[in-house]
């Protein structure tokens, strides 16, 4: 399949668009969420040096530790753009800061939805155009090796930073927003879906060749919860991008949408629009294949904890997973995250066996 490389260089690895869009695929495509990041001692050296969020800032330094995983994998089929979900309440105008050990925090966070009104919507995505800078000069950089992916937050996972002031293990304050203000938490998840929509867009127009939505969050929510205060925008999130994608004379771009926890939702997301639905490990692959049904891709689902295992027993685990999955409409990541203290020559194992499998 042909893919738009205007003004760029032409992709020579398509698997993971072609899985995206349920194209035939030589090999099963491959890409780890938080690729680039600490269990790598590259990226641990340029955090040495320089602030987490002034690495998302400079183009240079972005570049630099997005590229880093593709130098030591050979066998990685994408590339994620180093940023972070919360340069959007940034970009609102609130203060985040990333304190090691600890993650981020909002030193105020919102205390009453009057605050919302506070939010600086307007310029918000041109006050985010650093990452559209990163997104090309990256795009440039790769020279065409794999696609380059974009991402946002989704509005409830960044709404429940905003309101918590950091991650919570039981979103409390969040819950009682939902209970107490929901006409207030519904215009604060439009108003966050309005500036998502225009910042994916931007990353589009700035080279971004897939785009991925983190509901981070969803593990909070119950299946009633989730059809309320988070499908909606989803959908209204994919349909916005196609929408203003057309407008702009822009080629449309597959889009992912990664709802941790949110299992219990799947024929609920399988009806959102988007290419690719990826899954956190609780849930069953062939389950998942049965519920969203053949025309939407897969993405998953090793549990990140698999990686402290021996090379052997990753590889036995990661064929086991993809045979599950199976080689159509599917992508091959981890259920969340890899983590600090993973070995080095756990990724080797699991891309590689990625690729062995089938
Ligand atoms: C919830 C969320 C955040 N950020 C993100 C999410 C959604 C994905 C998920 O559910 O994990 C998304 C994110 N954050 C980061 C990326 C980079 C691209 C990639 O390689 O995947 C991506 C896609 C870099 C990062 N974002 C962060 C780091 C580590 C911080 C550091 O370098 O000091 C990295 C590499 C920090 C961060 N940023 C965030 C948290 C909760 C933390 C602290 C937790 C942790 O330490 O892992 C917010």
């Amino acid at each position: 399949m042909e893919y738009s490389n205007k003004d760029f260089p032409v992709l020579k690895n398509t698997r993971l668009l072609d899985a995206a869009y349920g194209k035939e695929v030589d090999k099963v495509p491959v890409w780890v969420m938080r690729q680039a990041g600490r269990y790598l001692p590259e990226f641990q050296a340029v955090r040495a040096k320089h602030d987490f969020f002034t690495v998302c800032r400079t183009p240079e330094l972005a570049c630099e530790v997005t590229l880093q995983p593709l130098r030591r994998y050979d066998h990685l089929d994408a590339s994620i753009i180093f940023s972070d979900i919360l340069v959007i309440p940034q970009a609102l105008g609130m203060t985040v800061e990333m304190h090691p050990g600890q993650g981020p925090v909002f030193p105020s966070p919102l205390a009453s939805p009057s605050e919302i009104d506070e939010l600086q919507e307007d310029g918000a995505v041109s006050r985010l155009a650093y990452v559209g800078k990163a997104i090309t000069l990256t795009r440039h950089k790769i020279d065409g090796k794999v696609p380059l992916i974009g991402f946002t937050g989704a509005p409830f996972t960044l709404m429940g930073y905003m309101i918590e002031g950091g991650g919570s293990k039981t979103m409390s304050k969040t819950k009682e927003w939902l209970e107490k203000y929901p006409k207030d938490v519904h215009r604060l998840l439009a108003l966050l879906t309005r500036v998502i929509i225009d910042y994916l867009v931007m990353q589009v127009e700035s080279g971004a060749q897939l785009l991925q939505v983190f509901e981070s969050s969803a593990d909070h929510l119950t299946r009633e919860q989730f059809a309320d205060v988070s499908a909606p925008y989803l959908k209204d999130i994919r349909e916005g991008v196609q929408k203003k994608l057309q407008d702009k004379n822009l080629d449309q771009v597959p889009m992912t949408v990664f709802a941790k926890g949110g299992g219990h939702s799947l024929d609920v997301q399988a009806k959102m629009g988007y290419e690719t639905i990826g899954l956190d490990w609780t849930v069953d692959p062939i389950e998942a294949r049965k519920i969203v049904g053949e025309d939407i891709t897969l993405q998953g689902n090793l549990d990140p904890q698999d990686l402290y295992k021996t090379p052997e027993e990753i590889k036995s685990l990661t064929r086991d997973m993809v045979q599950k999955f199976g080689k159509r409409r599917y992508i091959a990541n981890l259920g969340h995250g890899i983590t600090p203290q993973t070995p080095l020559e756990s990724m080797t194992a699991f891309t590689e066996g990625v690729h062995e499998a089938i």
